[in-house]
């Protein structure tokens, strides 16, 4: 087993007076694929957040790269993909400076050299939106909105890739591109979280599932095979997310 990458022992969390997470094991090595399962309201989202240092936890240890989190300050090695929001985004932006400011952090003081553009240009091929780089984030549609927050984690060049989500309510296209794009990172060894409500077109990626249930580990081990987490006991999942084909989501890009 190669070293770990991601480590929470012990972890508990509380929004508000809520306790959304009541004691989580979970480890990733490095070069693994784990994707974070389970239904509605569980904690997945609330878990990868402690990780980023998102959300406080209450008690229990989280390692980065073997390093207590507290004490992590190498954030460039991560890439992460947040949960899409249909809240407004606000702030106009064009594709290429959404990705460029997920290179900020390989930067030397925000100073963008020839390696560094050539890095976003790059991450933009990989999600197959390099066409669209001068477009407006505000004309893509949902999925390509979802390519572009990809390409923006990609652009750091990341050891590690976290994602909340990353298919939720993107077009079938869109899907086939992302999967593509995640299994050239994987073939490059680049370990992966990934937060799922099904396994979908990632399903042969997947190495290992970890299932929340009411913020405790109720499964980690081989993925459920074919038939998804819909087959798990106790999954109740009905997905929030605008379905394919829907308006272009506002996602916050720039939060
Ligand atoms: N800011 C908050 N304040 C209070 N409670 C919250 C907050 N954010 C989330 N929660 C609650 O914490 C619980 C876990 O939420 P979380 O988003 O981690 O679940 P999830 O498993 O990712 O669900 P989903 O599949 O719906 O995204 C839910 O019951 C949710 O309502």
């Amino acid at each position: 087993m190669t070293e770990p990458v991601i480590s929470l022992r012990g972890v508990r969390a509380d929004l508000g007076s809520r306790p959304v997470l009541r004691g989580i094991d979970l480890t990733v090595h490095r070069g693994e694929v784990v994707a974070l399962l389970g239904a509605n309201g569980s904690g997945k989202s609330t878990a990868v957040r402690t990780v980023i240092g998102q959300v406080p936890i209450g008690s229990g240890e989280i390692e980065l790269f073997g390093t207590p989190r507290r004490r992590f300050r190498d954030w460039a090695r991560i890439g992460y993909v947040p949960q899409r929001t249909t809240a407004a985004g606000g702030v106009p932006a064009t594709v290429t400076e959404v990705v460029s400011s997920g290179r900020l952090s390989r930067t030397r003081f925000g100073v963008f050299r020839k390696g560094d553009r050539e890095a976003v240009r790059h991450a933009l091929d990989l999600v197959g939106m390099a066409d669209r780089a001068k477009d407006n984030v505000d004309a893509l549609s949902g999925g390509q909105h979802q390519r572009v927050l990809i390409a923006r984690a990609l652009a750091c060049e990341p050891e590690l890739l976290i994602m909340d989500e990353p298919m939720a309510g993107v077009d079938l296209a869109s899907q086939e591109v992302l999967a593509q794009t995640l299994k050239n990172q994987v073939a490059a060894g680049t370990t992966v979280l990934l937060v799922l409500h099904e396994l979908g077109p990632l399903e042969p990626l997947i190495d290992r599932a970890v299932v929340l249930r009411d913020g405790c580990v109720q499964h980690d081990g081989p993925p459920p095979k074919a038939v998804g987490q819909h087959a798990l006991p106790g999954h109740d999942h009905v997905h929030p997310h605008a379905p394919a084909g829907a308006e272009p989501m506002r996602t916050g890009l720039l939060s």
